[in-house]
């Protein structure tokens, strides 16, 4: 039986594709039919007949005339060729050379009118020919013609044809997902047509409309797609409800040796709202470096636990496992509620201890690092789970812990500000919460740049910090993807402050080729201040608080994105110190000299996140494929930023009005039962 054929069916059941074609196309992102009438020009060629008298000097130029010369083909150097004759063009004669493609001369005759495509060059006013585009009796189609990404393997002559071929068998199954009165409401034209006007544009304006028509529908599509997952996810289930007592959460902010700061408060609400409702919380919480997630997070807890929930709270690693540990420890100071931490280097003595105390219920929350997720651990009572850093979990990994508990509201934090636009877009299944407030009294973190490495200027401000008896980070720039490079400059930075400030004080180094047990290792001699000058690639960890450290130096720092330097940054200025970071770089481009300078004047992680995102695009960030950020084929997140708001807009609409017609029909249809 043969397999039916549609527009989603592998590209090599197209004439004239065969496996190396198909290997080509593969390489070009293309694996199935709608893939290739998917695979979009990036530019046109205008083919419009040129007036000649308009025309200037090295410009690329259509004309049509009559052949008034016999073509002469003459052999030069080694196969190479040139074809030569003239064309009356308006009454002006213009000689014409082809290079290299002797071919043509069959085709040419003379008194033939021919239209051709060359450069013009004004002076002798003759054409370098490139392309014959209608001899004899040929039709010459006037317009635009598309120019595609293509490669070794199939070139532009065949993606035009193979294109045009598709789309003439496949046309009538282009899917069409945006509903006619949206498409009414902001003109747009069907799919089906914007796929044919990208490919075969008469005029600018036709292929503007396709774009514009074509970047909606991504946008719809993808919004739809965020939204019906958010639906399902939201399940109504009382199950879900945490009862919490709003007088626990009251003693404990009260007992709090600081008034939370507004956002804080705003947070906790918005979390304690999800909590009283009979939908699953899945919440995104994101704050500025050192604006207090913490305190939110422990806020939250004390509210479950009210409720007779156990929490389970997971992160990356065991220096941060620790940390929270023991700054949630410090919180619950004054309250009843048990917390145990448990990683990889939790004894097994202790690991045994803890599991049987979370399965009776005895312990409250447990804080530790994807020990956490292991088959041995069952709970009595999860009803909240809090992850940190979430995008450093698998999504199995998550799903796993979640489903420890039977009806888990989930908090997911970061310290990474993810610009507006990154966020609506990746996380858009969530709700989101965001913490933009510092705590009051806050100093600024003293942001210098210097263009070089003037060591006198470093050295003073180190022996400075040293004097103070704080401590200092070191930090050597991302040189390339290879780690090895990395060492190879960390390793001689080491080399340099060793020999400069040992014995007197202990230089650590830090990178990636350690083991995370040397990691961990090294971080804590730092945090215990055995070590006083860290030196570090950057693999320092995001949320590392060693608040004894005030000086940062990051060297060649035009390498970093304004989102890192700014991460970076927020592991100085924690105590009650003023802190300095030195930034030594030499931008080449005005991008990076901005980007610098912007970090001098802002302490603003979501504005420079923003900014970033305006100066590098979203894929030199974390680099499209660690960034997570779904990629388009036509539409892009930041130039398109309006679109993508209104098609979120009008997706979550549509969506809403769908289930309530659904329900209307199941009530009508018991109605009549
Ligand atoms: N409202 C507040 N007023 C004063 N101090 C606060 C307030 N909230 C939190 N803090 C203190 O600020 C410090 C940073 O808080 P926390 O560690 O929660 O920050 P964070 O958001 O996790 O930052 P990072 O992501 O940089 O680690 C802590 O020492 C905490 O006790």
């Amino acid at each position: 039986m043969t397999e039916t054929v549609t527009i989603f069916s592998d590209i090599i059941h197209l004439p004239n594709v065969g496996e190396k074609r198909a290997a080509a196309l593969n390489d070009l992102g293309i694996f199935t039919i709608y893939d290739l009438l998917q695979h979009y020009p990036f530019r046109y060629e205008d083919l419009s007949v040129d007036n000649i008298a308009e025309i200037e000097d090295k410009q690329s130029v259509v004309l049509q005339g009559e052949v008034i010369s016999e073509p002469v083909v003459s052999y030069f150097a080694y196969r190479k060729s040139r074809l030569n004759f003239t064309i009356l063009v308006n009454g002006i004669p213009v000689p014409v050379t082809f290079f290299n493609q002797p071919y043509y001369k069959k085709q040419i005759k003379r008194n033939d009118h021919i239209i051709i495509y060359g450069r013009f060059d004004g002076l002798k006013k003759s054409l370098v020919a490139q392309r014959l585009l209608s001899s004899g009796g040929d039709l010459h189609e006037d317009g635009l013609e598309p120019v595609y990404p293509a490669n070794a393997g199939i070139k532009q002559g065949g993606l035009r044809k193979l294109i045009k071929a598709a789309y003439d068998k496949y046309h009538l199954e282009i899917p069409e997902h945006v509903p006619l009165e949206l498409k009414k409401k902001y003109r747009l034209i069907d799919h089906q047509e914007a796929v044919k006007n990208i490919h075969f544009p008469q005029d600018e304006r036709m292929s503007q409309e396709a774009v514009r028509a074509i970047k909606f529908e991504e946008f719809f599509t993808f919004q739809l797609r965020l939204q019906e997952t958010k639906m399902k996810k939201d399940q109504i289930d009382e199950a879900y409800i945490i009862n919490y007592d709003v007088t626990a959460i009251q003693r404990f902010t009260d007992s709090l040796s600081f008034e939370p700061t507004g956002a804080q408060k705003r947070v906790v609400n918005e979390v304690c709202v999800d909590f009283k409702s009979p939908f699953r919380m899945r919440r995104m919480l994101q704050g500025d470096v050192g604006s207090g997630k913490t305190m939110v997070a422990a806020a939250a807890v004390v509210a479950a636990h009210s409720a007779g929930k156990q929490t389970a709270f997971m992160v990356p690693t065991e220096i941060l496992a620790e940390q929270h540990a023991s700054s949630l420890e410090e919180m619950f100071a004054q309250f009843d509620l048990s917390l145990a931490l448990m990683t990889g280097s939790t004894t097994d003595k202790r690991k045994k201890e803890i599991l049987h105390e979370l399965s009776v219920g005895t312990i409250d929350l447990v804080v530790g690092t994807h020990a956490l997720i292991q088959e041995t651990v069952n709970f009595n009572e999860l009803g909240f789970v809090i992850v940190d850093e979430q995008h450093r979990f698998g999504v199995n990994q998550r799903e796993t812990l979640e489903k420890k508990g039977n009806f888990t509201n989930i908090l997911y934090m970061t310290a990474t500000p993810i610009p507006r636009s990154m966020a609506l877009t990746s996380y858009g299944d969530m709700s989101m919460s965001i913490i933009d407030e510092l705590p009051k009294g806050r100093k600024a973190i003293d942001t210098r740049w210097i263009q070089s490495s003037d060591d006198q200027k470093i050295d003073v401000l180190v022996e400075k910090a040293l004097s103070q008896d704080s401590q200092v980070y070191v930090i050597n720039a991302l040189i390339d993807e290879s780690e090895t490079v990395d060492l190879q400059t960390a390793l001689e930075t080491y080399e340099k402050y060793r020999s400069q400030y040992e014995p007197q004080v202990k230089v650590g180094l830090l990178h990636g080729k350690m083991t995370a047990d040397e990691k961990e290792h090294i971080m804590r001699a730092f945090k215990s201040n055995e070590i006083q000058i860290l030196i570090s690639t950057t693999v320092i960890e995001v949320g590392v608080d060693v608040p004894n450290a005030n000086l940062m130096v990051i060297y060649d720092a035009e390498r970093f994105g304004l989102a890192q330097l700014h991460q970076l940054r927020g592991r100085v200025g924690r105590g009650d110190q003023e802190a300095v970071c030195l930034l030594v770089g030499q931008p080449k481009t005005e991008i990076g000299k901005k980007r610098l300078s912007l970090m001098t004047e802002s302490q603003d992680g979501f504005y420079l996140s923003e900014k970033d995102l305006e100066l590098r695009g979203p894929g030199d960030i974390f680099g499209q494929r660690q960034s997570g950020l779904p990629k388009f084929k036509m539409a892009d997140i930041i130039a398109d930023y309006p679109i993508l708001e209104v098609a979120r807009k009008e997706a979550l609409i549509y969506i809403k009005n769908k289930m309530k017609n659904t329900k209307t029909k199941e009530i009508s249809h018991e109605n009549r039962n």
